[in-house]
């Protein structure tokens, strides 16, 4: 008999925001954690965060980075959780000393989709009639729309996807633009009228992937949770959220991307849109998927070069960081 005596394994403690959306991802991170390590023991813990209390204030108001993810941060810098589960577009590109994003899980679906009242169902988005008020709360389909599609009408939306149904359901909006990805994973792909082509608009930075964010000296935590990384939508991300933080862009800028992964290669497409959809400067990059991040970074410049700085500056003037 060894005279040492381990202690048991330490439960293991995942942080997850209390939407219905958010909850259906973490139990999916748990039970896929389950099954690789049917042993341990994985609790998940809930809270509510600064973006899920304030309902009434337009995103690009409060646009503060972080909105979703601050107080799961705090939890973990605390030791009160190990790891956070995210929806990688909502998880800031620079994150607080001490914690990382440990892992990025294989992305569904990343474009947006236009989802209509019943009155519209014979409709798409080139043939809804002039006036039409449309559903959203990010600059980025706002931007992007109104430059195609310029006789529609925009208007703010806040809540989550149930609750913004509903108020599209009760006639308060013709049609809303939601993620493809969060319809999905809450069985409501029945909803998506039409998957909206990148030519149209540019999906956001992270969609449709799921970032897992641990505290960076945490070795048994990270080598946990690596096993549900997918390196090509780790790759795709990663140049996503580089390009992203290169123009310092919170959430709550128009800023869109499109990535491909052919082989080794990665070619990713950024745009950045003035919010009157008059201004558009977009670019493409390709180069080795290994070297993602200086793709993103590198792109950035090129926008930069060609006016972004400008358009973004504008931005910032008129709604604030
Ligand atoms: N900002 C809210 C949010 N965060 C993640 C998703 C959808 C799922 C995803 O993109 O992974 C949504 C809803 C939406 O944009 O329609």
């Amino acid at each position: 008999m060894s005279p040492v005596v381990s202690s048991p394994p330490r439960i293991i403690r995942i942080a997850s925001r209390k939407s219905q959306l958010a909850l259906v991802q973490t139990e999916w991170v748990q039970a896929e954690l389950q099954k690789h390590f049917p042993d341990r023991t994985f609790e998940v813990h809930t809270m509510s965060t600064q973006g899920d209390k304030i309902l009434d204030v337009a995103l690009a108001k409060i646009g503060d980075k972080g909105l979703f993810t601050k107080e799961l941060e705090q939890g973990m810098i605390e030791k009160k959780t190990d790891f956070a589960v995210h929806s990688l577009k909502d998880l800031p590109t620079r994150l607080p000393e001490g914690l990382i994003l440990g892992c990025v899980t294989e992305r569904e679906n990343p474009a947006d989709a236009l989802v209509v009242h019943k009155k519209f169902k014979d409709k798409q988005l080139e043939t809804l009639p002039e006036g039409a008020v449309i559903g959203t709360s990010s600059l980025r389909r706002l931007a992007q729309l109104r430059h195609h599609f310029p006789h529609l009408a925009f208007k703010d939306i806040r809540g989550n996807l149930n609750t913004r149904l509903a108020k599209l359901d009760a006639g308060e909006f013709d049609a809303l633009i939601l993620a493809v990805a969060g319809l999905q994973r809450l069985g409501m792909s029945d909803r998506i009228h039409q998957v909206i082509p990148p030519e149209i608009s540019l999906h956001a930075v992270g969609q449709g992937a799921l970032g897992i964010e641990c505290r960076s000296d945490d070795p048994e935590i990270l080598s946990l949770i690596k096993v549900l990384e997918h390196t090509p939508t780790a790759q795709r991300c990663y140049a996503e959220r580089a390009f992203l933080r290169e123009l310092e862009g919170g959430c709550q800028v128009p800023i869109g991307v499109n990535t491909v992964i052919e082989g080794e290669q990665l070619t990713l497409i950024g745009v950045v849109a003035s919010l009157d959809g008059q201004k558009l400067v977009k670019d493409s990059i390709a180069g080795k998927a290994t070297e993602a991040e200086q793709l993103g970074t590198q792109l950035a410049q090129k926008l930069r070069e060609q006016g972004a700085a400008e358009i973004l500056a504008q931005i910032f003037a008129e709604v604030g960081r």
